[in-house]
């Protein structure tokens, strides 16, 4: 089709009001910490991800990039486990200072970008997104469904646990753990879905039937199709009202063949154009307020080459989520000479 003035005329203004629309802020937060795993090396998540270009990235998607660094986490000399469970002051102390600093970067307006370090940095990372933003919903992208509770752990591991830390609905499951007085649940468990799952422990089974948890396995985007998982998902959560999403996207969603460098890899994951669709979708409803990546861990690559695939995959999915495209885009129609567009032709 081509395009003259007046319709150029009324592009541009279209396209202007989707870029007020769009956030034109994105702060990035590295928060290098382990103790929620038994593996070393998933600390150096932030750093393998920024190395592999992903402030970059994402100041050429035509947003304003704030690098907040990473934030440091104190070393306790005296965590001994409770009941089963294992550095409870640690995980919780750093995620009480993570969720503080992820409520001041989205109170200050940014959409966040938050780079584990392991999964139960979860539970700061969506309370303090809860304080800004009380109805939020979470989608939640990984091969495992991270729901345990410390009497149903199989590991004691607190990465495997924390959306049991979020939700009202287990609050009298919750035992009370050393370090987390200040983690008080926020989330319904009808405000959450599933993407990816193929790992699901005994007790968390349970729990996501007893609750009613909408999830997706792998055996449903098998079934059904990303595409109509993404609808089904939207439909859930968006359908009533349109509210902030939190996308917390553990990389091992992912199959290992293209996510090897992770600690609790699971074979038969989503393909690369999957994760891709899903997080181009999540962009595309314009609602994606902050998002998690986590699980990425340099030292359990099999070689360098292992590791840059991996960090370049993480890249791949937080700039998808922000808006790169495959079809490509022109940043801005100021770009577009004016002399030039009001008397050519613009095809589209
Ligand atoms: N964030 C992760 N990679 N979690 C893996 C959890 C594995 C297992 N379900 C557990 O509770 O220990
Ligand atoms: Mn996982
Ligand atoms: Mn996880």
């Amino acid at each position: 089709m081509a395009l003259r003035g007046p319709f150029l005329r009324l592009l541009r203004t279209q396209i202007r009001q989707s870029q007020q629309n769009r956030a034109q802020s994105v702060a990035v937060l590295g928060a290098p910490f382990s103790k929620g795993q038994k593996r070393g090396g998933v600390e150096h998540g932030p750093k393998v991800i920024r190395d592999a270009g992903l402030i970059e990235r994402l100041s050429g998607l035509d947003y304003s990039v704030h690098d907040f660094g990473d934030l440091s986490f104190q070393h306790l000399e005296q965590d001994e486990p409770y009941m089963d469970v294992k550095s409870p002051r640690s995980v919780g102390a750093a995620n009480k200072k993570l969720s503080s600093a992820v409520s001041r970067a989205v109170g200050a307006g940014h959409t966040l970008v938050m780079l584990g370090g392991d999964h139960s940095l979860a539970i700061g990372s969506v309370s303090g997104h809860a304080q800004q933003c009380p109805d939020l919903c979470v989608i939640w992208v990984d091969a495992h469904a991270d729901i345990n509770t410390p009497m149903t752990s199989p590991s004691g591991n607190l990465h495997g646990q924390p959306v049991a830390f979020m939700l009202k609905e287990l609050q009298d499951k919750m035992p009370e753990i050393p370090g987390f007085s200040w983690a008080k649940p926020f989330l319904s468990s009808r405000d959450l879905v599933y993407i990816g799952l193929r790992d699901v422990d005994p007790g968390e089974h349970q729990i996501l039937k007893n609750l009613g948890i909408q999830y997706f396995t792998m055996r449903d985007i098998d079934r059904l199709g990303i595409q109509r998982v993404m609808e089904v998902t939207f439909d859930h959560l968006l359908a009533r009202k349109q509210r902030p999403i939190h996308l917390s996207f553990d990389i091992d969603a992912f199959d290992p063949s293209l996510a090897p460098a992770t600690g609790t890899p699971v074979n038969g994951g989503l393909t690369y154009r999957e994760g891709i669709y899903l997080t181009e979708e999540i962009h595309n409803t314009g609602l994606l307020s902050v998002m998690d990546l986590v699980e990425v861990n340099p030292i359990l690559g099999a070689n360098q080459e292992a590791v840059e695939a991996t960090a370049s995959l993480a890249v791949d999915v937080v700039a998808s989520s922000l808006g790169q495209t495959r079809e490509g885009s022109h940043g801005s129609i100021d770009a577009i000479p004016a002399e030039k567009s009001d008397t050519e032709q613009l095809c589209l």
